[in-house]
């Protein structure tokens, strides 16, 4: 099986680390390789333009990619969506000079909008009522405006700071992003891609979690289980603690990481000692 992966840009390094943590470690992932294996020698991964994945996965030389949201509505084709990998979030936004005559999408009429996504554009358009002509462009967007060749543009937005600097401001919002795992429909149920599906998934699941892990008085059990937030039960296990406690428990549950500090001031309040806090590499749910 083949993974479409950036070459480069602001999805590389987050894609490749992710396949990392899910223990699909890529051998020498360097820039200027277009192929590489894994650890799993059913599985390569193809590197290229983060513009180019869907093509690669609509015509089948990859039976998955991970790309921004962005550039699988632009390619246009209907890729199932396996997984929101919730990173490279990011907006396509409408905007205008700050101080110049065009505030709404209405002050477009007849007007010029310059964008490197004139699928998305177009389509956004289409669901109002002005029908501005489209001017494709494929970089420095946020320059065309200042310089007659637009009277808006259609771009990637995230902190807002591009915008800023070219005295842009935002009128709509067009699409919200992130990269996903799209598949080749023809592909979606193999046992390889539902695979790497769950891998990735488990990695996702894990982050923002903390694995707990207390000793607890017999006597005390029910007091402590009251106050854990866990997902499911926690699970209750006997120690042996030698002769003085010997009903002392084992408590290990799984909690928001924005939980922990006041859950653990909690447990020790209901009895529990000696807490251990730990990270989650992966949470196969
Ligand atoms: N500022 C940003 N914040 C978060 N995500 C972003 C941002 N800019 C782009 N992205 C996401 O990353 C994807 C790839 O953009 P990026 O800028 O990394 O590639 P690029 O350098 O433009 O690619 P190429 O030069 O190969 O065309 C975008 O389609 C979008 O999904
Ligand atoms: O709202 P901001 O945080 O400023 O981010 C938006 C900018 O980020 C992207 O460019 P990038 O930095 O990836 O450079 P590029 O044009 O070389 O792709 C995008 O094309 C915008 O220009
Ligand atoms: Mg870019």
């Amino acid at each position: 099986m083949r993974i479409a992966v950036p070459n480069k840009g602001r999805l590389h390094e987050p894609t490749l680390a992710l396949l990392e943590r899910a223990g699909l470690h890529v051998e020498d992932g360097s820039d200027r390789k277009l192929y590489a294996d894994t650890v799993d020698p059913d599985v390569q991964v193809l590197f290229a333009r983060a513009a180019d994945i869907p093509a690669y996965v609509a015509d089948g030389a990859a039976a998955v990619g991970v790309t921004g949201l962005d550039q699988v509505r632009e390619h246009g084709a209907d890729l199932p969506e396996l997984l929101d990998l919730e990173f490279g979030r990011c907006r396509l936004v409408l905007a205008a000079p700050e101080d110049g005559p065009v505030a709404s999408t209405a002050d477009l009429d007849g007007g010029t909008v310059a964008t490197e996504f004139p699928r998305v554009t177009r389509t956004f358009f289409r669901g109002t009522a002005v029908d501005p002509e489209i001017v494709e462009v494929s970089g420095a967007t946020e320059l065309t405006p200042h310089v007659d060749m637009a009277d808006a543009i259609v771009d990637i937005t995230s902190t807002g700071t591009t915008l800023r600097m070219n005295r842009l401001a935002e009128i709509e919002e067009v699409l919200a992003s992130s990269a996903r795992l799209f598949a080749d429909p023809d592909r979606v149920g193999d046992g390889k891609v539902q695979q790497l599906r769950t891998a990735l998934g488990s990695v996702l699941a894990a982050e923002g979690k903390r694995y707990l892990m207390m000793n607890v008085p017999g006597d005390r059990l029910s007091e402590v289980e009251s106050v854990i937030p866990g997902m499911g039960g926690p699970t209750v296990m006997e120690v042996d603690n030698g002769a003085d406690d010997g009903d002392a428990v084992a408590v290990h549950v799984v909690v928001d990481e924005r939980e922990v500090f006041e859950t653990i001031t909690r447990l020790k309040e209901a009895g529990a000692s000696d807490i251990l806090v730990t990270e989650i590499e992966r949470l196969v749910e």
